[in-house]
């Protein structure tokens, strides 16, 4: 199966954002990554609703929106409104993490969950038949252009066995530091979603290099 490639918003040109949308949709690209950081669950604030609007406004594609907030259960279906269509929370962020996934699927939204790299992925295995995607986080969350931790090659191939045994469908999606140099190897490992920021957006050509991505696998 070809990569599903979603290139991350996060480090596009903010100040030319409707010519990186349109790269975008013009490109090989799958999903729009759409980043939202509060300041409290990572260090970092991104943007929110109105902009996840106005990519959604002149996106071709969907929008695949990674929820790095606390309390994420206030913001579901304002986030539906707003275009999201895979809506993925991070399990550390969430008391209740399966009545959130209900939310996300009854606002008509496909769920996914995202785990830090300090949190092991069996935390997942009662959700395991409940959700569309998981989101490997393979940097700590908040900035975009950090260096990729190796660890997660291992969880992959831990989550893709847990999938197979439970006979589950979800998506293993892979975020941080993904570039030419392990994309090949998250995808033989099980890997289905890469997300890409920097690889992309920092290349002399991200619709060659989005092309790249998608040849893979
Ligand atoms: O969620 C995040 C960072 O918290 C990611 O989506 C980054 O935006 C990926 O960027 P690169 O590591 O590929 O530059």
């Amino acid at each position: 199966m070809k990569p599903i490639i979603a290139p991350s918003v996060l480090s596009a040109d903010f100040a030319n954002l409707q010519r990186d949308v349109t790269m975008i949709n013009e490109s090989q690209a799958d999903w729009f990554h759409v980043d939202i950081m509060d300041g409290v669950f990572v260090p970092n604030i991104s943007f929110g609703l109105p902009v996840c609007a106005a990519i959604n406004k002149h996106a071709k594609k969907p929008l695949d929106v990674h929820l790095m907030i606390v309390q994420p259960e206030k913001y579901i279906e304002a986030f539906k409104e707003a275009g999201a269509a895979y809506i993925s929370v991070h399990a550390e962020a969430c008391t209740h993490l399966h009545r959130v996934i209900q939310q996300i699927h009854a606002a008509g939204c496909k769920a996914g969950v995202a785990i830090n790299p300090h949190t092991p992925v069996n935390v997942l295995e009662n959700v395991l038949n409940d959700i569309d995607l998981v989101c490997i986080m393979s940097v700590n969350p908040g900035f975009g252009g950090q260096q990729f931790i190796t660890r997660t090659y291992e969880k992959i191939k831990q989550l893709n066995k847990m999938r197979e045994e439970a006979k589950a469908n979800f998506l293993i999606e892979i975020d941080g530091g993904v570039s030419d140099k392990n994309a090949k190897q998250l995808l033989d490992l099980g890997a289905n979603v890469l997300v890409a920021g920097n690889f992309v957006f920092n290349s002399k050509d991200p619709q060659a290099t989005i092309a790249s991505l998608k040849s893979l696998g």
